[in-house]
């Protein structure tokens, strides 16, 4: 069983609109509602490549309710283990322009949550590590929380004996990478925000000394760059795709996750992230891939080994 942790899940809306202009009225022209939130999308992978999966995170209010009524009739095979807040989850809307294949994102801040909720979630968290292989910590964190949440819960990972991945961004990762995480999924700028350095191969170097066993950099178009105990390499896909990115990183989570979990050597756990980022996109929403797509992709990716000059 893998388990994934959002602590902002989200309620994600995906307009389609023929051509997106700021001060101008839109006809939305396709509408797409999602439980989602990382985890979530990450979770949603895997159990379509047909790992058993566990969500936990809050749900609260209207927004929450639907999210888990989406959760059981949109992502079969994904347990719900999300701990109820007062407030309520929150929505985040993706804009895809249609005629450029951009998409702008409005991310909402999430429902306040109080100290016995986030000290309820924390029990739910230590009793499900008991049956888990693997755990994922993904996306931001809501209001209300402590900025070292992610941190502590690395540390209990830990002490559990459970490898853990963390996804988030800003001083929640700078905390994160210091109770020392199994491996860290950054984009280029996170990485470049937690290190200084916008050149990744170093800053994904100095992400490991400042406490990260290993670093998979998601670098949009470039494919992945992975630094870790075994070695370096950079895993490509063979062409830039035009589609919704939104979600592609959640995919690399979710490739890494199911390939750990079939305890495969770190390039076909690369290749892996990378068909599924690269299939990710070419689907309309987050926490979905082209199928078809992954299975042709798999064996195109190209993952070349990296000599370490520093
Ligand atoms: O605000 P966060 O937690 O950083 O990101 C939230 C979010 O934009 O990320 C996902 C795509 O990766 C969406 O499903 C989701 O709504």
């Amino acid at each position: 069983m893998i388990l994934t942790v959002t602590l902002n899940t989200a309620l994600d809306i995906t307009y389609r609109v023929p051509s997106l202009k700021p001060h101008a009225s839109h006809r939305v022209s396709e509408v797409t509602v999602r439980p989602g939130g990382k985890g979530i999308n990450a979770a949603r992978v895997l159990a379509a490549l047909g790992h058993e999966v566990t969500v936990t995170g809050f749900a609260g209010g209207a927004t929450g309710r639907e999210l888990r009524d989406r959760l059981a009739s949109q992502a079969p095979g994904v347990v719900d283990a999300l701990v109820p807040v007062a407030g309520a989850t929150r929505r985040t809307t993706a804009v895809v322009d249609a005629r450029t294949g951009d998409t702008t994102q409005f991310n909402e801040p999430g429902p306040v949550v109080g100290p016995a909720e986030w000290a309820t979630l924390q029990d739910v968290y230590k009793e499900l590590l008991g049956s888990v292989s693997a755990v994922a910590l993904c996306g931001s964190l809501p209001p209300g929380l402590p900025v070292g949440a992610y941190a502590g819960l690395i540390r209990t990972a830990r002490a559990a004996g459970v490898p853990v991945l963390l996804d988030t961004s800003g001083e929640a990762l700078r905390r994160g990478v210091a109770a020392r995480p199994d491996i860290i999924k950054p984009n280029a700028a996170e990485l470049a925000e937690l290190t200084g350095s916008h050149e990744p191969l170093r800053a994904a170097q100095d992400a490991r000394r400042r406490g990260a066993r290993a670093v998979v950099a998601s670098l949009g178009a470039d494919g992945l760059l992975a630094h870790t105990p075994d070695g370096i390499w950079r895993a490509a896909p063979p062409a830039r795709v035009q589609g919704n990115p939104t979600g592609a990183g959640d995919s690399v989570v979710a490739g890494l996750l199911s390939a750990l979990a079939e305890n495969l050597p770190w390039p076909d756990r690369l290749a892996r992230a990378a068909a599924l980022s690269t299939a990710t996109v070419l689907s309309p929403a987050a926490g979905e891939f082209d199928r078809q797509a992954y299975e042709k992709l798999l064996g195109q990716v190209a993952v070349t080994a990296e000599v370490n000059a520093a």
